[in-house]
């Protein structure tokens, strides 16, 4: 399902901080959201899943208005992966059944069991199932907060930084597995990421920010030299590398 954000607005009392923010997310995609700490990325996330309240301005999911959704529903549609990936005790395994709960009426049901099991399986977790949440290392945790969230099915999944505590192999990994998902099952994903070079290799769509607004919405080429000064103040050079678009600072 579409996801489509029209005039977005969303201030900390008198501090604005998103500012007339429009774009649409499309199926199968992932919409990469860049800009510079503080920007407002992750509390535009947090206005997109309700967790914020807008000031104004429209979200819908597949032409549904979020706003007018009930808990239970907006479960349904989205899925969101925090910044701080926080549990109560229990194990990976029920951490991630958790993902099932808007689902789940009177007791969870053996298809439950058997997404828990293939979401642990994607993310290489099968071996943790068992193991206290409490207990992993933060790369670890955040897996386990992707897993969560992919087992809760949801047609939109938003991800803060879902790679910023994995090593080099997991950052590859997750984000081909969340590609892999998105375009197999067509579901529209947004993740705010900072390392340019994973956006580029991982995203379809580039949504840089500034200042609270949007700067740049659009394919690889939005990320570009001009852009990078601009926003980040960095010079930098973009070149391809191995078929692939590289970011380069100087
Ligand atoms: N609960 C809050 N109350 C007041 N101000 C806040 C609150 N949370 C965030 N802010 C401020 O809002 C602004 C945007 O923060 P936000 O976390 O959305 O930025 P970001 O682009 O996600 O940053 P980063 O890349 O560092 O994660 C920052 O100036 C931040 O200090």
């Amino acid at each position: 399902m579409k996801l489509e954000i029209k005039d977005l607005c969303f201030a900390y009392g008198t501090h604005e901080i998103v500012q007339n923010v429009s774009f649409e997310a499309e199926e199968g995609q992932i919409l990469a959201v860049l800009g510079i700490n503080g920007v407002g990325k992750s509390t535009m996330l947090r206005c997109i899943n309700r967790i914020n309240r807008p000031r104004s301005g429209k979200i819908t999911v597949g032409g549904k208005d979020v706003a007018r959704m009930d808990g239970a529903t907006l479960a349904k549609h989205i899925g969101y992966v925090s910044q701080n990936c926080e549990f109560s005790e229990s194990t990976v395994f029920d951490a991630v059944l958790l993902g099932r709960k808007p689902f789940i009426q009177w007791d969870v049901t053996g298809h439950d069991l058997e997404i828990v099991q293939e979401v642990l399986g994607l993310l290489s977790l099968e071996g943790y199932a068992m193991r206290s949440v409490n207990e992993l290392s933060g790369g670890e945790r955040q897996k386990v907060a992707i897993a969560r969230a992919l087992a809760q099915q949801t047609p939109v999944l938003l991800f803060d930084e879902p790679t910023s505590n994995l090593d080099l192999k997991n950052q590859l990994e997750v984000l081909q597995t969340i590609r892999t998902i998105v375009r197999e099952k067509g579901l529209t994903a947004v993740v705010t990421i900072h390392d340019l070079n994973l956006a580029l290799r991982f995203a379809d769509r580039f949504l840089i920010m500034k200042e609270g607004r949007v700067y740049a919405d659009g394919g690889a080429e939005a990320v570009n030299t001009a852009a990078i000064r601009e926003v980040y103040g960095v010079r930098a050079a973009v070149m391809e590398c191995s078929g692939r678009r590289v970011v380069v600072p100087e």
